[in-house]
């Protein structure tokens, strides 16, 4: 049974989306379509088009108007499956039925009416969301641009031969992004626009050509539609140790915000990469939305990560808004198109991987945070409570943008770790994720993976290396019999000692030179906190509440 069926019935909507080679369903009549197209066709194409070059060893590196997410373009229909069902607000948005249908017919139109005889180009791909089959949703990706074409290929889940051959999509996303909404007519914010519609299974893309907007709407498509199954959609990436003792190793998860470590610490060669973005947790454990990844190449050193690097360089990877020398090597110090440079590839392209996407339970979840004001401490243990108001909070501190002047750390609260890709309320997330923790009994911990030593401008960023033996440490047991003294701002419990570890990293207040300024910044932080949960404060247990920072340091 397809994942939103029982639905499908109620509203007499078709199952799925028509898998025959037109587009006639969509309105679109008069366009070249490719189906299905592999990477060389696809290389072909976006070098025919103008798209992108070929860089030093193989990538094909693009350029696109917009450098990251869109999230206030992004809107969802509401009608009667999302009127109660959506926490509108924030970055939920709704937007009438009338608008989208409106919308597809202008897009619709754009295409028919295109420039040369046979229309627009359009490259359309068939993947799964998700690699396991009962919670997999079947996506029709129809786009303009031919890199987006190959973008999606590499990240989404391929299907063999046999699942191609009665591939019936659930979903269709319409990407394209030459046509520009008039904000006026339209009724949408700018040039640009995200729409989902959960009765009609369908999103639509114009105005932007970031590829990573493809991924991210159909990611909270999913995170919609799977807690009403008892699974837990987790912007997390995941890893599996070795199978030491027969039971198939230990299981990792890592949440967190952009730029907090996902990827670049989930891809780590002693353990097995599961994947670096976003997963569900079922009964029988987790699994990759994906099979590819999207990591953040800027600065990138080859040394540090090589199996990132690697991908760098190789056939088949989208370079996206990577500069490169005239002689096509890429140059990742350079940031002057956007900080935001990315590499997307198969995840077979990352040496140690687990090939089917699926593992057990968690033994361990880690919340990342990328903490800006250095308070925070490089490696925690939270007990159930605290990992409510974590998950709930979804902290990060951003450094300052290096255009405005400005020099204090940005906060960022942006709950259960995704705030743009969560259509339901979060306590829904919280309650699923209590649930699955306390019946797997896995350990959560916080790992701070930003300043140290004072704040951005004074201390520096945590090394990799040192979180990577802090995490180590902890999701190889060898935590359990250390000592732990509790900081008292946050309640925060820090081990005395990780081997690998210079002992005074551990405790935040100790990496500063000056205590009492530390004091200061840890105080605002936990009223910066406090303030960002007053608004879940009626709908939690007294216990969540009662693990709030204490800005008096009484915790
Ligand atoms: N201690 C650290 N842990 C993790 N990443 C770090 C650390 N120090 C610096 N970085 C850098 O921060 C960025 C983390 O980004 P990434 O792994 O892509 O995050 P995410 O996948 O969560 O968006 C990378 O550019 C990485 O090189
Ligand atoms: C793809 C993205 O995710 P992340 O930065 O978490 O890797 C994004 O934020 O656009
Ligand atoms: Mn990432």
């Amino acid at each position: 049974m397809s994942l939103t069926s029982a639905r499908q019935e109620a509203t007499g909507l078709p199952d799925s989306h028509p898998t025959t080679a037109t587009l006639t369903d969509l309105g679109i009549h008069n366009a070249t379509l490719h189906l299905q197209p592999g990477v060389t066709e696809l290389y072909e194409a976006a070098l025919r088009r103008g798209e992108g070059r070929i860089a030093a060893g193989g990538p094909l590196a693009v350029r696109t108007n917009k450098t990251g997410r869109s999230p206030k373009d992004r809107f969802i229909v509401e009608d009667d499956l999302t009127r109660d069902a959506v926490w509108w607000g924030g970055f939920n948005t709704p937007i009438s039925p009338v608008v989208f249908d409106r919308l597809l017919d202008k897009m619709t139109a754009y295409i028919n009416t295109g420039a040369n005889a046979d229309g627009k180009e359009l490259f359309v791909q068939h993947l799964f969301a998700g690699t396991d089959p009962a919670h997999r949703l079947g996506v029709r990706f129809v786009q303009e641009m031919a890199y987006h074409s190959l973008f999606v290929r590499n990240m989404f889940v391929r299907p063999s031969a046999e699942e191609l051959a009665d591939f019936a999509p659930d979903w269709t996303v319409l990407n394209l992004p030459g046509f520009r909404a008039d904000p006026v007519q339209d009724g949408v914010r700018s040039d640009t626009f995200i729409l989902v519609n959960f009765s009609r299974k369908m999103v639509l893309i114009g105005g932007t050509e970031y590829a990573g907007e493809n991924k991210k709407a159909i990611f909270g498509v999913l995170n919609f539609l799977l807690p009403e199954r008892g699974v837990m959609p987790m912007h997390c990436s995941a890893n599996v140790g070795a199978d030491i003792d027969g039971k198939g190793g230990d299981v990792a998860l890592f949440f967190g915000l952009s730029g907090t470590g996902k990827t670049t610490l989930s891809a780590d060669p002693t353990r097995a990469l599961i994947g670096d973005d976003e997963h569900g947790w079922t009964d029988d454990g987790v699994f990759n939305f994906e099979g590819g990844c999207y990591a953040k190449v800027i600065g990138l050193n080859a040394e540090a990560e090589p199996d990132i690097y690697r991908t760098t360089h190789t056939f088949g990877t989208v370079l996206e808004n990577v500069v490169l020398g005239s002689d096509g090597t890429p140059d990742l110090n350079d940031g002057s198109l956007t900080e935001n440079t990315r590499s997307a590839y198969p995840i077979d392209q990352i040496g140690n991987i687990v090939e089917a996407g699926r593992a057990g339970h968690p033994r361990n979840i880690v919340f990342l945070t990328a903490d800006a004001y250095g308070v925070l401490p490089p490696i925690s243990r939270l007990t159930p409570e605290q990992t409510m108001y974590f998950f709930l909070s979804g902290f990060t501190a951003k450094i300052p943008g290096t255009e405005d002047g400005i020099t204090e750390p940005q906060p960022t609260f942006s709950t259960c770790f995704g705030a743009p890709f969560m259509p339901r309320h979060p306590g829904e997330y919280a309650r699923l994720l209590a649930q699955k923790v306390q019946a797997s009994g896995a350990q959560v911990w916080l790992v701070n993976t930003g300043w140290t030593g004072g704040m951005y401008g004074q201390g520096k960023r945590m090394s990799i290396r040192h979180t990577r033996a802090m995490l180590n440490a902890a999701l190889s047991g060898g935590l359990d019999g250390v000592t732990f003294e509790r900081e008292p701002h946050f309640g925060l419990e820090i081990p005395a000692q990780v081997s690998g570890v210079p002992d005074g990293v551990l405790n935040p207040r100790d990496a500063w030179a000056d205590a009492a300024a530390y004091d200061v910044v840890a105080r605002k932080l936990a009223r910066m906190f406090r303030e960002n949960f007053k608004r879940f404060e009626s709908g939690v247990d007294g216990a969540v509440t009662a693990s709030m920072p204490d800005p008096d340091g009484q915790n």
